[in-house]
């Protein structure tokens, strides 16, 4: 792994903001900002040279073909790739400004902070409660009460708490699957991550379900930065502020050929394999 830059690891809560004319405070920095990432597990590489400033407080989607490396691509954002094998890292990514790959980073600290849901919903086999309570009792030793208003509040942030309010000690394993989503979400955020990184996080779920994980995503975007991968181009025009195109050739490397306001890529692409993709004319 290469780390570019000697830097301390802070705290990313402490980045600067400044007020702005309608006196809301607006971070200055990029929620992540990526530089000439290389990435590969083992001596595969699967992604190359891929620069991208994510903006704070937005859904950003991630689209492109199968392979193209979008789920490696959000996998390096929180250094959990490096959890399935040995991997090697080339460029820099800062998270709110710092290097997330700097060898004095706190990878507990970090993960805490940009939270992920995966395809596949995966609860614990354990009580709807204690769910939501894990990531939180791991932090420290919160009262009773505490622990009790956190899942709550995690639960209605997740639109889930009127569903299972009265059962809160049920297995969380007799929830639809929808709801097992909307239970994994709202575990990523008992623990006040600053981003939400999703991985195709609708398609094991019916249009229902995931009618209600996108109008989740809208709701969230207010407080939390999301980064999402999907397949469905509808759901990436309807839900995100700005898409990011990857693609591979037949060297089979991931590439990030275009980034931009979704309403431009979607309508005016500038490259013409985005706009083949969009189209439904490969992937
Ligand atoms: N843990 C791993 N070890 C080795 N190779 C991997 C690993 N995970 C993914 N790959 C390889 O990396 C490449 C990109 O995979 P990745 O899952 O990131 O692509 P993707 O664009 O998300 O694909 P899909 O849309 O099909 O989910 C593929 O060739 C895949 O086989």
């Amino acid at each position: 792994m290469s780390f570019d830059l000697p830097e301390p690891a802070l705290d990313a809560s402490t980045h600067q903001t400044l007020p702005t004319s309608q006196n809301v405070l607006q971070p200055l920095i990029p929620a992540f900002d990526v530089v000439g990432l290389t990435f590969a597990y083992g001596n595969h590489k699967v992604l190359e040279d891929v620069t991208i400033a994510i903006p704070p407080r937005q859904v950003t989607a991630i689209i492109g073909p199968s392979g193209c490396g979008k789920s490696t691509f959000i996998k390096a954002l929180n250094r959990i790739a490096e959890l399935e094998g040995k991997v090697q890292v080339k460029g820099r990514v800062e998270f709110f400004g710092q290097n997330i790959y700097h060898s004095r980073v706190n990878l507990n600290q970090l993960r805490r902070q940009i939270g992920m849901v995966f395809q596949k919903p995966n609860p614990f086999t354990m009580s709807i409660c204690e769910n939501v309570a894990y990531g939180v009792k791991l932090l420290g030793r919160p009262s009773r009460d505490k622990l009790d208003e956190i899942v709550e509040g995690a639960l209605r942030g997740a639109a889930l708490w009127d569903e299972v309010k009265d059962n809160l000690n049920k297995s969380a394993l007799g929830l639809s699957g929808g709801q097992q989503q909307r239970l994994c979400i709202a575990r990523a955020l008992a623990v006040q991550p600053k981003i939400l990184l999703m991985d195709e996080p609708c398609s094991a779920l019916d249009p229902i379900a995931t009618m209600k994980i996108e109008e989740l995503i809208s709701s969230l975007r207010q407080h939390l930065t999301i980064v999402i991968v999907t397949h469905n181009m509808q759901q990436a025009s309807r839900i995100s502020n700005s898409t990011a195109f990857f693609t591979t050739d037949e060297t089979r490397i991931g590439r990030l050929v275009e980034f931009g306001p979704t309403a431009r890529i979607f309508m005016e692409a500038s490259h013409p394999s985005t706009r083949d993709y969009i189209e439904g004319r490969f992937g």
